[in-house]
C-alpha cells in the first residue's frame, strides 16, 4: 500500500505559477478523481510526480520516495500520460515487450496486459492503426505492465466508446479494490462520480477540495424539487403563499428550492394544480464542481482581465 504526498508542492513557469504550495495525500485503495478547470495544475502535478518536471519548491512522493530514487519504478507506478505515447510502426505486442524488456519485467507480463485490456485480438497490429479509444488501452496496457501499487491516469477515458467507459470503470474500481492507490485526472463528471471515491480538486495550482465525492456532492445544493404543472399561475400563488421560491428549469419545468417532493406535490394538489411530473432533484458531482471552481477558471467564456493572453 502506497500513497501519494504532496507538500508545498509549487512549479513557476517564467512569470506563471502553474502550481502555488500544493499539499495533498492521495490513499490507498481507492479510486481518487484529480479534477480542475483546464491550466489548473494536473499535468503539471502528475509530471513532476514522475520526475519528467522539476518543482520550483515542495516534494510528491510515493511511499516517502521520489520517482526518481524508486529501483525499477514501473513496479512501483504506473502511468498514462500520453496515449500517443507508443510507436506507430510497431505492434501493440512489440511495444508493450520493449517496455518490459527495457524495465527488466518479465516477458510473461505483455499477454496479460494485453487480455486485461482487451487488445489481445488486435496485439499483433501496428500501432497507427488503432483508434484513439485503442490507443488509450493500450496507454493503460502499459500502465498496468509492472503490476505496479499506484497508477497515475490523465484522461483514461478519452475516446473510449460506452462500452470502453464501463470497462474502465470497472477496471478502477478493481485495482482499488485490491489495495493499490490510483489516481485519475478527468474533465467527464458524471463519469467521475461513478468511478471515483473520492476527489482532488484543483484551482489556479491550489487545493480547492479533497474530501469524498458523496461528501463534496451532498454539501453542494440543499434540498430541491423538480416540478412540471398544467396550471403554472395556480402553482406559482400557491408557492408564493408558503414562502417558497422557484425558478424556470427549461421546457415548463421548475425548480422549488428547500422543498421536498411531498410537500411540493401536496401544495399542488390543494390548489388545484394539476402535476404532470415531480422529482427531488438530487445534486450532481457536476454541480459541486461548478460552484467549486466558479473563480478558479482560467479560462471561461464571456469573462474580461481573468485570462492572460498567450
Ligand atoms: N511547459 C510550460 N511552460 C509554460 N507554462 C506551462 C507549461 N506547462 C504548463 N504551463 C502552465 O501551467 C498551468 C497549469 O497547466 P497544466 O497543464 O498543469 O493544467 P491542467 O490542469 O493539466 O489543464 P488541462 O485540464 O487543460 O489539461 C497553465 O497555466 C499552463 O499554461
Amino acid at each position: 500500500m502506497t500513497a501519494i504526498e504532496i507538500r508545498g508542492l509549487t512549479k513557476e513557469y517564467r512569470a506563471r505559477r502553474a502550481l502555488d504550495g500544493l499539499t495533498v495525500t492521495v490513499e490507498p485503495g481507492r479510486v481518487t478523481g484529480f479534477l480542475g478547470p483546464n491550466g489548473a495544475g494536473k499535468s503539471t502535478t502528475l509530471r513532476i510526480l514522475l520526475g519528467l518536471d522539476r518543482p520550483t519548491a515542495g516534494s510528491a512522493t510515493f511511499g516517502g520516495r521520489a520517482y526518481t530514487a524508486l529501483r525499477e519504478p514501473l513496479r512501483h507506478v504506473g502511468a498514462l500520460l500520453d496515449a500517443g505515447a507508443a510507436h506507430g510502426g510497431r505492434t501493440a505486442r512489440d511495444h508493450l515487450r520493449a517496455v518490459a524488456a527495457a524495465n527488466r519485467l518479465p516477458a510473461g507480463r505483455v499477454a496479460r496486459v494485453l487480455d486485461e485490456v482487451g487488445l489481445s485480438p488486435a496485439a499483433d497490429r501496428r500501432v497507427r492503426t488503432f483508434s484513439l479509444g485503442m490507443r488509450q488501452r493500450l496507454g493503460v496496457a502499459t500502465a498496468l505492465l509492472g503490476d505496479p501499487a499506484v497508477l497515475l491516469l490523465d484522461e483514461p477515458a478519452n475516446g473510449l466508446d460506452p462500452e470502453g467507459i464501463v470497462w474502465l470503470r470497472r477496471l478502477l474500481r478493481r485495482l482499488a479494490a485490491e489495495g493499490r492507490t490510483v489516481l485519475v485526472s478527468s474533465h467527464l463528471m458524471a463519469e467521475t462520480a461513478a468511478t471515483a471515491d473520492h476527489v482532488v480538486v484543483l484551482g489556479r495550482g491550489r487545493l480547492l477540495a479533497d474530501r469524498s465525492t458523496a461528501d463534496l456532492v451532498r454539501a453542494a445544493g440543499g434540498r430541491r424539487v423538480r416540478v412540471r404543472t398544467a396550471e403554472p399561475g395556480r402553482l406559482a400563488a400557491a408557492l408564493t403563499d408558503r414562502g417558497l421560491s422557484w425558478e424556470p428549469a427549461g421546457d415548463g419545468w421548475w425548480l422549488v428550492a428547500d422543498a421536498g417532493a411531498e410537500e411540493v406535490g401536496r401544495i399542488a394538489a390543494a390548489a388545484g394544480a394539476p402535476v404532470l411530473g415531480l422529482a427531488d432533484d438530487h445534486p450532481t458531482l457536476e454541480q459541486a464542481y461548478l460552484d467549486l471552481t466558479g473563480g478558479a477558471a482560467e479560462f471561461a467564456a464571456g469573462r474580461t482581465g481573468a485570462g492572460e493572453v498567450e
